[in-house]
């Protein structure tokens, strides 16, 4: 690959003897991973081997990903790059926790993070782009995430929202890239000798607000796809030396990871403690991770105000209509939130979103139309199938048929009416029986086709 030359200068200067090998790195192959999604392996992938675990990571694994698959379609793996998966896995929120992944996406961290939570506490999901806010929320209701809400904010709003709130904070922030150059070609083209000092800038406002939003006690996860130690080292330089109720927390090293550079930035030791993935040293494209805790002071924490339910009597009903006869347990009424002619179900105690831009504030459940109520993909892909009544498990050839949109027969035996479709044990979908004929609602933005 033909780097850019002021590159080269800049990276023989700071690695040494190391360069050639690092430098030799971005002519091989990038390499490629997934994880699974732990909410939804009581079954083992059906396109997709796991016979190469990344060693650190609980849900990794290497290979590529086909998106045209079951295992895909129904939100059982995540393509992700193996370096990356390092972020989530030293975040490793808790169920209950309150979680913010600020810059998230398309949603490799997000759906990571919601990994270990198991449904519960708070996960908000953020992304300042509206085009890959709405993309983040196709990922997070295909992984079939419950407590998780889409904001599609600026970090300086969120944190007027959020004041001392999160147990853990996550910054996977825009960069200048230097990780990406061997999947990605183009990233190269953006590069120039001043473009990590520009980067640099904008995530010092980015953690500036994360900041503002970390709760004392808890943590910040701090992450780049890039080399530039004006990005990585001198970032944490600058924070350690302006937030003085900040500390480094080491993070965990695996064979192949390297410590942090102090010399790279102003030789704190400290900074020895966060971590660098280079290619020449692992199968990974690269990444740095630093961790901070905001030491427990005696600020003053206010709850914010809870979001209370808006539903009509009439949307209750026709809801009622429906879910009644298709889950096997109820969703409280009093977590049910109509955004437009859309319900959704918020996660337990979220906090009043009135004020903010939100794409996703819960599962969509479905939509009102008139005197009636449709029942939307994510509500099929956030549940096991024993959580609906009457699964009806389908075929891989009625599932081609199905996620292209067509229309397909099965038994007159089954009841007509909203059936969650499943395959595998794996919640597809929804589908209108009417006297043996299946009529697709699968979202049309989604479909595809598969050529055998
Ligand atoms: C490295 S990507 C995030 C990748 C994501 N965390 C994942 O794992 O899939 C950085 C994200 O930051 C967003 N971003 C760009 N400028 C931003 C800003 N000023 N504040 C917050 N986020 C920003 C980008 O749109 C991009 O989606």
């Amino acid at each position: 690959m033909q780097l850019p030359e002021a590159f080269i200068q800049k990276y023989s200067k700071l690695l040494g003897e190391e360069a050639p090998a690092f430098f030799h790195a971005f002519d091989e192959q990038p390499t490629k991973g997934f994880r699974l999604n732990p909410l939804k392996t009581h079954v083992e992938p059906l396109n997709h081997a796991i016979d190469d675990p990344v060693s650190y990571c609980q849900f990794g694994y290497y290979g590529s990903v086909s998106g045209k698959t079951i295992d895909h379609q129904s939100g059982l793996i995540y393509s992700q790059e193996p370096s990356a998966m390092y972020v989530g896995e030293v975040a490793h929120p808790k169920p209950g926790d309150r979680v913010l992944d600020l810059c998230a996406a398309p949603g490799g961290k997000t759906t990571h993070l919601a990994s270990y939570m198991n449904q519960q506490g708070l996960l908000v999901s953020n992304e300042i782009n509206r085009k890959r806010a709405e993309i983040l929320a196709e990922n997070v209701e295909r992984f079939g995430l419950q407590n998780t809400i889409v904001t599609n904010e600026s970090p300086d709003t969120l944190e007027k929202h959020f004041v001392n709130f999160f147990d853990v904070v996550v910054v996977d922030a825009p960069c200048s890239g230097e990780g990406m150059f061997r999947k990605d070609h183009e990233a190269m083209q953006y590069w120039t000798p001043e473009y990590p000092l520009s980067c640099a800038n904008r995530q010092k406002k980015i953690l500036q607000s994360a900041l503002q939003m970390l709760k004392p006690g808890g943590r910040l996860i701090y992450s780049t796809c890039t080399f530039a130690p004006e990005e990585d080292e001198q970032n944490i330089a600058w924070l350690l030396k302006n937030y003085a109720d900040l500390k480094i927390v080491p993070i965990k090293k695996y064979p192949g990871m390297s410590d942090g550079r102090p010399e790279w930035a102003d030789n704190n030791s400290e900074l020895a403690k966060t971590l660098r993935i280079f290619p020449h040293k692992m199968r990974g494209e690269g990444h740095f991770i630093a961790q901070l805790e905001k030491q427990i002071n005696d600020s003053n924490r206010k709850e914010p105000k809870l979001q209370k339910t808006n539903v009509t009597k009439q949307q209750k009903q026709d809801w009622h209509k429906v879910a009644d006869k298709l889950l096997t347990n109820s969703i409280e009424d009093s977590r049910l939130l109509v955004f437009g002619d859309y319900l959704y179900a918020m996660p337990a105690n979220l906090p009043d979103l009135t004020k903010l831009q939100v794409i996703r504030p819960g599962i969509n459940l479905g939509v009102f139309k008139k005197n009636r109520f449709e029942p939307a993909l994510p509500l099929a892909l956030a549940f096991k199938p024993v959580n609906f009544q009457k699964p009806v498990q389908i075929s891989e050839e009625q599932w081609q048929k199905y996620v292209h949109g067509d229309t397909f027969t099965i038994t007159k035996d089954v009841e007509n009416g909203w059936h969650v479709l499943t395959n595998h044990e794996l919640t597809i979908g929804f589908g209108k029986v009417v006297n043996g004929v299946v009529k697709n609602f699968y979202p049309k933005k989604l479909r595809f086709e598969i050529k055998n």
